[in-house]
């Protein structure tokens, strides 16, 4: 039995870290077990080849490893392309970047449109729901997770007061911004008529960013935490007479009709996202950066 997990393209000889397992067939007992590190001294791993070769005896054994050892000594360093190359700032970067298995949260319900911004922000990310945005904010600080997604202000509604207040109250550190075009649907029990909706439940802003449609439409307004939850009590609740203002992924989500699209006053309705994290983004040394000089000078 043996294991080797290692790097394919270089093999265990050349590779920088290699785990090596093996174990004499039937006997159950492991007979050679090497962990290599990052190390130069550690570079070589024992293959399994290696180790079933034959084993020669006397002078003529010792003189040959004497003569290995003495040209591996010369030659270690020889073809330094292979010796594992240091992450430089940028790798990191990149990596950190990819969006893959970053844990993002955001305040709401699955089909918010914070959930979305979390999305668009880092496409291959896990989404974790919170209760409140102050969940949110804890669920980074206790490394729950890796980020957090939080609205900030909206084209129409203005500045979310409650995450300005929650920035000055937690240390976490803003590391980047998403621009989410927020168009809401009114969703309703499926069979529904818009004529049939006399009470219209959502987040206080999304309702803020429909008032005309919704003065139109005559009905009542009712505050909810977020979009997506107004729309999984209408379809938990199964009241015919009850609608949601939410996205079109929420009707899909929690199986309600789109009774009307694009209900916001404006046509172009942005919410603008933070990005919080516990570490801030710290410019690296080996890519350029644009730097701005205003210079008083010029301009008299
Ligand atoms: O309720 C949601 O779906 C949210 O993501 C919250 C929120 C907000 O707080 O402004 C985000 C975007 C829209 O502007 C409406 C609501």
């Amino acid at each position: 039995q043996q294991v080797h997990v290692g790097c394919p393209d270089s093999g265990a000889r050349t590779c920088g870290f290699g785990l090596n397992l093996s174990a004499e067939v039937g006997s159950g007992r492991p007979r050679k077990w090497e962990c290599l590190s990052a190390g130069v001294l550690a570079q070589r791993a024992i293959t399994p080849v290696e180790d079933e070769k034959p084993q020669t005896s006397g002078l003529e054994s010792s003189g040959a490893i004497e003569r290995t050892r003495q040209e591996e000594a010369k030659g270690f360093h020889k073809d330094l392309s292979l010796l594992p190359k240091p992450l430089s700032a940028l790798d990191l970067y990149s990596k950190s970047n990819d969006g893959s298995k970053v844990r993002v949260a955001y305040q709401g319900v699955p089909g918010a449109y914070s959930e979305a911004a979390a999305l668009k922000a880092y496409p291959n990310c896990e989404t974790v729901p919170c209760e409140e945005f102050e969940a949110a904010f804890k669920a980074v600080e206790l490394w729950l997770v890796d980020k957090a997604v939080l609205p900030i202000e909206n084209s129409v509604g203005g500045s979310i007061h409650r995450n300005y207040d929650l920035l000055l109250r937690h240390r976490l550190h803003i590391v980047g911004e998403v621009q989410l075009q927020v168009n809401h649907c009114l969703l309703g029990l499926p069979g529904t008529r818009k004529e049939d909706i006399k009470r219209v439940l959502s987040h206080p802003q999304a309702l803020a960013q429909c008032e005309m449609t919704l003065m139109a439409l005559g009905v009542v307004r009712i505050g909810t935490e977020d979009t997506a939850g107004a729309a999984q009590i209408v379809a938990s609740k199964g009241v015919r007479e009850a609608g949601a203002v939410a996205s079109s992924r929420a009707a899909e989500i929690y199986g309600l009709d789109i009774l009307a699209e694009k209900i916001q006053d404006d046509d172009d309705n942005i919410t603008r996202f933070l990005i919080l994290a516990r570490e801030p983004i710290i410019p690296g040394t080996d890519r350029p950066f644009k730097v701005l000089h205003c210079c008083n000078d010029i301009l008299t």
